[in-house]
């Protein structure tokens, strides 16, 4: 009998080309996501060596990062750098063949919220993007990474990538979340427990019962931030729920293929008494909504609770930084979590710009108004969530309560676009990173979950969500 094998394994195992001595080992890659910003150097050393895409139909493009998201954007890009990366990757899309969703297409949106959407993202795959939050794809029990530039030229020319096997990391998150605290919450609480190296050169599985509970746009948010607690890709194995999403969706497979399909993914599990070189466990129970109040995605705490004072760390080089990020971010220790003011407030990005993300937000703002000292704006994270966010009617709920409804994209999740912070605003973001200067030079990130987005956004601070009404 073959020793017991993780989910990861078994995916490793099925895409395994060759393996040499020193363990460098060559995968086939069976979905490539393409976007403007990390792909123009790669066609063009397709384009100066001459070779040609070898899957395009494998391979998906789509504009996210640098794209408008005004109601005017079919003018143009007024910065140049970005309007020739979009104009280069509508050229080269042509030109080799691969299918290509410009920003007037509504299918566009942010390339991970685009690939589950079209079905082009299902269970067992490997699949890369130029791009880090490709993690995001691991919601359905595909191995999905970001790559670099080099790396998506070999991947266009050879539908292959060279790798080194990770080790195998379990998050198990058991339990039942109490209400109003999300997958949002789950993930920035175990970024918190492992830190932003936490997960270092592991591939992360997250299970348990609380992860089971959650619904596939959940689990996309967790395996979303993956990368932000430092581990190559996050893993959920796929469930009825998993098949359900993708049921119907323009590129899954349909009856007898899918039938066929079903079977090999329920095969997806990690064995009985698999390996897991390391282990994590949360109790889901006992987790309260949760604010980043640093410059890195394990600066969080419970929005019940007080800045931190930096002088409690023991480690030198720890202690300096955070307060560093204190510094950076106007705050000082003490300080309660509800008595931050906020200058803006921005919903969306990867992370969580799904529609489930937009009925949460509509359930919290919904008769309300965005206070006169926030500037608050929501960005769907594709033409088809934006379509079907108006077809429910939660356009309207968020311009009656003063936000501004927008175009999709990434937008304000990082400062590629005209969608910034000035230096010095405060910002609660459902985005994924914190970093200094991420959502415009120095801006000041807080990351948060939806509904504590909506909640702070009316009432112009922070406010645990579970007090409501
Ligand atoms: C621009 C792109 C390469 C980058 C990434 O790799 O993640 C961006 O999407 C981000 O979120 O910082
Ligand atoms: S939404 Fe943000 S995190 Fe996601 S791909 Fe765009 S820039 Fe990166």
């Amino acid at each position: 009998m073959s020793a017991p094998r993780t989910l990861y394994d078994k995916i490793w195992d099925d895409h395994l080309v060759d393996e040499q001595p020193d363990g460098t080992c060559l995968l086939y890659i069976d979905r490539h996501l393409v976007h403007e910003v990390t792909s123009p150097q790669a066609f063009e050393g397709l384009r100066m060596t001459g070779r040609k895409v070898r899957a395009p139909e494998k391979t998906l493009a789509v504009v996210d990062h640098n794209v408008p998201t005004s109601p005017d954007r079919h003018l143009g890009i007024k910065n140049e750098e970005s309007r020739i990366q979009v104009e280069a990757l509508a050229t080269n899309a042509a030109e080799f063949g691969v299918e290509y969703y410009s920003a007037s297409d509504k299918r566009q949106g942010i390339v991970h919220i685009v690939g589950p959407e079209q079905g082009f993202t299902l269970p067992g795959m490997t699949i890369v993007c130029g791009d880090s939050h490709t993690s995001t794809h691991g919601a359905f029990g595909a191995l999905a990474h970001g790559i670099g530039t080099s790396e998506v030229e070999h991947v266009l020319a050879t539908q292959t990538l060279i790798q080194k096997k990770a080790k195998n990391m379990l998050v198990r998150v058991d339990g039942v979340l109490p209400p109003h605290v999300t997958a949002k919450d789950i993930i920035l609480a175990i970024i918190g427990e492992i830190g932003t190296a936490g997960g270092t050169g592991h591939v992360i599985e997250f299970a348990g019962e609380a992860i089971r509970a959650l619904s596939m746009e959940g689990r996309m948010t967790v395996c979303n931030m993956t990368i932000e607690g430092g581990a190559r890709a996050g893993l959920i194995a796929p469930d009825e729920k998993t098949f359900e999403y993708i049921k119907g969706k323009p590129r899954a497979p349909k009856g007898e293929a899918l039938e066929q399909a079903i079977a090999y993914w329920k095969t997806l599990q990690t064995d009985e008494g698999a390996h897991y070189d390391r282990v994590v466990v949360l109790d889901a129970a006992s987790l309260p909504p949760i604010v980043s109040w640093g410059s890195s995605p394990e600066d969080v705490i419970s929005v019940q609770g007080i800045v931190p004072n930096p002088d409690d760390i023991q480690d030198e080089t720890k202690r300096t930084s955070k307060w560093r990020a204190l510094d950076y971010m106007g705050l000082k220790p003490g300080t309660k979590m509800t008595d931050i003011t906020l200058d803006r407030v921005f919903i969306g990005s990867c992370t969580n710009g799904r529609i489930e993300d937009l009925r949460e937000v509509a359930k919290v703002v919904e008769g309300k108004t965005v206070a006169s000292t926030v500037d608050a704006m929501i960005v769907p994270g594709s033409g088809l969530v934006k379509e079907q966010a108006e077809a429910e009617g939660l356009d309207k709920i968020f311009k009656a309560a003063g936000f501004d409804w927008r175009e999709p994209g990434c937008s304000m999740c990082l400062a590629m676009n005209d969608d910034r912070l000035k230096p010095g605003e405060r910002c609660a973001s459902t985005s994924n990173r914190n970093f200094e200067g991420r959502q415009g030079f120095k801006g000041r990130t807080h990351l948060v979950s939806p509904a504590m987005a909506a909640a702070a956004a009316i009432a112009g601070h922070f406010v645990d969500i579970r007090e409501w009404n």
